[in-house]
């Protein structure tokens, strides 16, 4: 990183191949004598710090349209994609495909008079804030967008700041350690609102203003479980004749790059806990051990290690049980399985879910039984068992349901029972229930040899019961929202990690006499462009 008197950032580059590289390329207004371009009015100029070998490697599935592989621009950042990419809109001409002077293009405003004759061609940008200028350098066009580096920010947001860990701009795992955090918080408040009007076609007027951020001081050090990868040692090279030894070395133990499959050797990982960083210093060291004494398997396309932090205890073992205690509970699962990740956050989140799901229905009604739709281990379930007469969760991962009983069990928790099965048969199942009941709960159903009544969740009393929703990143399938709208619980508390397709399926919901309460993100995941959202529908339609 180098400092320029004039506070501009120069950043470093992405790739390895280009980190010599000042300003290496840049389009000059005169002719090249080799080299003659018929479509393009330019011809590049290669740095003289630059070997001519290094400037020519242009990738051989490099598509030269609408820009040459490192094309130097000058843009303007828009605004940011929800994986975290800058988007420039670079004026390309609309006729003949050139684009229009590079270092101007982006920052000239289209005129009435030319607007028929140019197209917007936008282009992706890492570690960039909305409103700054850079200079980029392109490295992929695609069909209708291309990808680029950052060299260098010209006028830099007064909200970025210097990420804390040196591999920032280079590491997929974080995509906002340049930005003040009050900004990356307002910039996922504002992506789901452009999410809910976009994706799920609302009006403003059909869902309330989405909440602000929600976040703990936490914003390192929060992350309970990483999983970095490395690839198959290779045989150690005589660095004079070039000839394979007979010893083994381990390649980069890390994360992918932004925008590319290679690995970034991570030493520490500044979003981790302390625990998982000093793991990791031993883990990383055993392994390049096991690859030079030729004892570490080799994994034909890389393998992934795992690091999971229960109450500062590190397991590196999938299969092995772990303790995690949120607001009293405690909650066992296999390393290796899904339990949420950043400690800090996790009791608010449960306590939102918590008060959501109990509030009265519109209609005055208090809410009696609860339906945890992909439960997991039992998270929100027993979270929310103690204000419930009946809970019941629902999971297809069968081992999770295991650890769901058995942290029902290990809490003293009678009233919660859970069902190994997909989601998307929940309310057609013949399959009964077995709870310990509290209060009026138990209706029809008749008692079993533990004393337990058995119930059917398709009769569970509509008007009194909530279904909690936390599907993965994909969201509810048809099928679940379909049953789901047959049922129609008084209510549904949706917990999403990714707020595109829940507000497609808030849109199924509203559209199905739904009324969208409150809309609730939450800064699970600092640092990074992840979004987790926490949305409330109440039956307005019977
Ligand atoms: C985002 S996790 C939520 C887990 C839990 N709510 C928690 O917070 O710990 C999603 C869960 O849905 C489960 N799942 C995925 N597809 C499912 C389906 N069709 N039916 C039921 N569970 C499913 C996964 O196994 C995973 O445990």
């Amino acid at each position: 990183r180098i400092a320029s008197p004039s506070h501009s950032f120069f950043l470093s580059f992405r790739r390895p191949a280009v980190s010599s590289f000042a300003v290496a390329w840049t389009r000059s207004t005169s002719r090249h004598p080799t080299k003659s371009r018929t479509r393009r009015p330019f011809a590049f100029r290669a740095s003289s710090t630059v070997a001519s070998e290094e400037i020519q490697k242009v990738p051989k599935k490099f598509k030269p349209y609408p820009f040459q592989y490192h094309d130097v621009l000058t843009v303007t950042v828009e605004s940011l994609t929800n994986l975290g990419f800058g988007i420039a809109r670079v004026p390309i001409k609309e006729n003949d495909n050139t684009i229009l002077q590079p270092e101007a293009a982006a920052t000239t405003s289209t005129t009435d008079e030319d607007s028929t004759e140019q197209k917007k061609w936008v282009v992706f940008i890492p570690n960039v804030i909305p409103g700054e200028t850079c200079r980029i350098r392109i490295y992929r066009n695609h069909a209708t967008y291309s990808d680029a580096d950052l060299i260098q920010v010209l006028t830099p947001s007064e909200d970025r700041i210097e990420p804390k860990c040196g591999l920032a701009n280079v590491c997929g795992g974080c995509q906002y350690q340049h930005v003040k955090i009050e900004r990356q918080r307002a910039i996922k408040t504002q992506q789901v609102q452009e999410l809910f009007e976009r994706i799920g076609g609302l009006k403003r007027d059909e869902f309330p203003k989405v909440l602000e951020t929600l976040g703990t001081e936490h914003v390192f050090g929060y992350r309970s479980k990483i999983t970095p990868h490395y690839e198959a040692p290779i045989k150690k090279k005589d660095k004079d004749s070039g000839n394979s030894l007979k010893s083994y070395e381990i390649g980069p133990i890390g994360f992918k790059e932004k925008a590319s499959r290679r690995l970034v050797d991570v030493p520490y990982c500044h979003i981790a806990t302390p625990a998982i960083n000093t793991a990791l210093e031993q883990i990383r060291n055993e392994k390049r051990m096991e690859a030079i004494e030729e004892r570490l398997k080799k994994p034909s396309k890389g393998a992934t290690l795992l690091l999971r932090d229960a109450e500062g205890v590190v397991e590196t073992n999938h299969t092995e049980y772990v303790d995690t205690i949120v607001n009293g509970l405690t909650f066992r699962f296999q390393a290796g399985n899904f339990f949420q990740n950043n400690p800090y956050m996790l009791p608010k989140m449960v306590d939102l879910v918590v008060s959501a799901a109990t509030a009265p229905s519109p209609k005055g009604e208090p809410m009696t039984h609860l339906i945890d739709c992909y439960c997991g281990s039992g998270l929100f379930a027993l979270g929310s068992s103690s204000f419930f007469d009946v809970c019941v969760g629902i999971e297809v991962n069968a081992k999770a349901v295991e650890e769901a009983k058995g942290n029902a069990a290990l809490n003293g928790i009678e009233n919660c029972d859970f069902v190994s099965a997909s989601a998307e048969a929940i309310f057609q199942s013949q399959d009964p229930v077995r709870v310990g009941l509290v209060g009026n709960a138990g209706g029809e159903g008749g008692c079993d040899d533990n004393n337990r009544k058995t119930l059917l969740v398709k009769d569970f009393p509509r008007d009194n019961t909530v279904v909690v929703v936390d599907p993965p990143r994909k969201g509810c399938s048809p099928e679940f929202l379909e049953q789901l709208d047959q049922y129609r619980p008084a209510r549904v508390v949706y917990m999403s990690c990714d707020p595109a397709t829940q507000a497609r399926d808030a849109s199924f919901l509203v559209g199905h006499g739904y009324k969208i309460m409150s809309v609730q993100p939450f800064d699970l995941f600092p640092q990074t462009r992840h979004i987790e959202c926490l949305a409330v529908f109440d039956r307005v339609i019977n």
